[in-house]
């Protein structure tokens, strides 16, 4: 049974109040280190909770876009001042909602308020061009204006980095939002919308709504006075809500999955391809769209990598991401440790070879967290669940080939298309990889993760829906261009 005492309960902010929802049945936010904790209770919201929402924001979005760029981006630069007052106790709540190392989270935290800070700069950046008119007397340009309300519904592995690089744009540019964290993070979210409440960003333009995907997500795809819908998670989730935003013809943006694909070359060094891979594929237990995935050797080194890789998996500390020794905390909830078990026991099946890992840790401390070892496989062949689904765990897949274009072929040869390295000396072999290799951030010498914020990001193939966030990229979505033709 989960402690139930002196826990908070966060409202939903509607209209800039922090309101019960009409269900009056609060989720608990549950500790994956330590189930027993529950850290705070969220709203279980209702339709009519989100119509309020939209309402709000609906009706203060035309003061807002009124505003210059200028004091719009006044309003981010407080937010990051608020939020970096309260850095610690945003990242150990991050920690205790989703279990990633109290480092991890607080490298988090100050990200989200970098990024922040490199909107609010944005507010006084040209947002257009001129462009001759064929008619010599004529002014035509073009310029660009906010879509209205923005639905933003986001996952809990970056509960601070992704709502904050989707709505730090969609404010700057002009927009008022309805904000659906995942509930595992909904705690972490209240504070995020506490430091804009403090910031004093005016009532309506940022509202969070907590609740389930089915009732409150599904709402916010389907809402027609909702204009665009920005979404990290799930492939399943994310095509679903792309369609319903197709279907009434609202504007959508998707960050799904990925298989990320590490290609180790023979003359590659040696450990800083160890480390990459260790960090890429195991830092924040597995759980980032950019992890990697998928270990593709070659012959002439494999041995000594995988010697090396073992010995350091193996000494890698598992446990609570509050305390410092730790290097790797739980998975995020029970369903994440379930998918994470069930694809080494198919691994296993399928005919690949355990080598490190492979189950729940035995440690007795341990045993109230949803905690799974860093897993590595060998002898992974392509068609294997364990080479072609993303697991979104702490499980490397390594596969041995002999040449180069044998492995560009195995990178590409799967459905998702986010990040991939190469470790390499070699030029030729690294203009190869920019060329070939299909996905949307290619890293030569360094880990698959690692997004800088103001660099675009996205997916090829069934990774996203092909549009790019963050840096000046974001500006593509929450804003429409508007061409315009001036004649005395
Ligand atoms: N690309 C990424 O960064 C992420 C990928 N995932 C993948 O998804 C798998 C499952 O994780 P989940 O948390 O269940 O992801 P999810 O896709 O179900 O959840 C992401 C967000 O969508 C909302 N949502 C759920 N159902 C919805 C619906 N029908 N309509 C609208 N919104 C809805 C959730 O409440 C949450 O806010 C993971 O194992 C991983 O493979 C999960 C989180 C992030
Ligand atoms: O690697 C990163 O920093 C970003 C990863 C990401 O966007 C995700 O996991 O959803």
């Amino acid at each position: 049974m989960a402690t139930e005492t002196q826990v908070q309960i966060y409202g939903n902010y509607i209209n800039g109040e922090w309101v019960t929802a009409s269900s009056q049945e609060p989720i608990a936010s549950i500790n994956p280190a330590n189930t027993k904790e529950v850290v705070g209770y969220l709203q279980n919201s209702t339709s009519d909770d989100l119509n309020r929402a939209v309402a709000a924001a609906k009706e203060a979005q035309p003061a807002w876009r009124k505003l210059s760029g200028a004091v719009r981006g006044e309003y981010l630069y407080k937010i990051a001042s608020e939020m970096e007052k309260r850095l610690d106790e945003i990242a150990a709540t991050m920690t205790r909602e989703m279990g990633k190392t109290f480092g991890e989270a607080k490298g988090e935290t100050l990200r989200g308020i970098n990024i922040l800070r490199y909107y609010a700069g944005e507010g006084m950046r040209k947002v257009g061009d001129v462009i001759p008119s064929s008619d010599s007397e004529a002014l035509m340009f073009t310029t660009r204006v906010p879509l209205g309300v923005v639905g933003v519904i986001t996952p809990w592995n970056f509960p601070v980095a992704i709502p904050i690089w989707k709505m730090a744009p969609a404010l700057i540019y002009g927009n008022s939002i309805v904000f659906k964290p995942a509930s595992e993070t909904g705690v972490t979210a209240a504070k995020i919308v506490e430091c804009m409440d403090a910031a004093g960003l005016p009532a309506g333009v940022v509202n969070l709504v907590c609740g389930s995907g089915s009732v409150i997500g599904q709402g916010i795809a389907e809402h027609p006075s909702i204009n665009g819908v920005t979404f990290t998670g799930s492939n399943t989730v994310g095509k679903q809500i792309g369609q319903t935003c197709l279907a009434r013809g609202a504007k959508y943006q998707l960050e799904m999955g990925g298989k990320n694909p590490v290609i180790v070359a023979n003359d590659a060094d040696l450990d800083q391809a160890v480390e990459a891979t260790i960090s890429g594929g195991l830092r924040s237990t597995g759980q980032k769209c950019t992890a990697t995935s998928r270990v593709i050797v070659q012959s002439g080194i494999y041995d000594a990598f995988k010697e090396k890789l073992i010995e350091k998996v193996e000494a890698l500390k598992v446990g609570d991401g509050l305390q410092g020794e730790t290097w790797m905390g739980p998975c995020a909830n029970a369903n994440q440790l379930k998918t994470v078990l069930s694809y080494i026991e198919k691994g296993i099946a399928e005919g690949a070879t355990l080598i490190a890992g492979g189950g729940k840790p035995d440690a007795e401390d341990l045993a109230s967290g949803y905690y799974v070892q860093p897993t590595v496989f060998e002898d992974v062949t392509g068609s294997m669940s364990i080479a072609q689904e993303e697991i979104f765990g702490p499980v490397l897949a390594l596969m041995k080939v002999e040449t180069l274009e044998e492995a560009l072929e195995i990178a590409n040869d799967v459905e998702y298309g986010l990040s991939a390295s190469i470790f390499t000396k070699n030029i030729g072999n690294m203009l190869a990889f920019i060329q070939d290799m299909d996905a949307g951030l290619v890293r030569i010498n360094a880990e698959s993760a690692g997004v800088e914020l103001q660099a675009p990001f996205g997916g090829m193939k069934q990774s996203s829906s092909h549009s790019r966030e963050q840096g000046q990229a974001a500006i593509e979505f929450f804003t429409a261009i508007k061409t315009v033709f001036v004649k005395p």
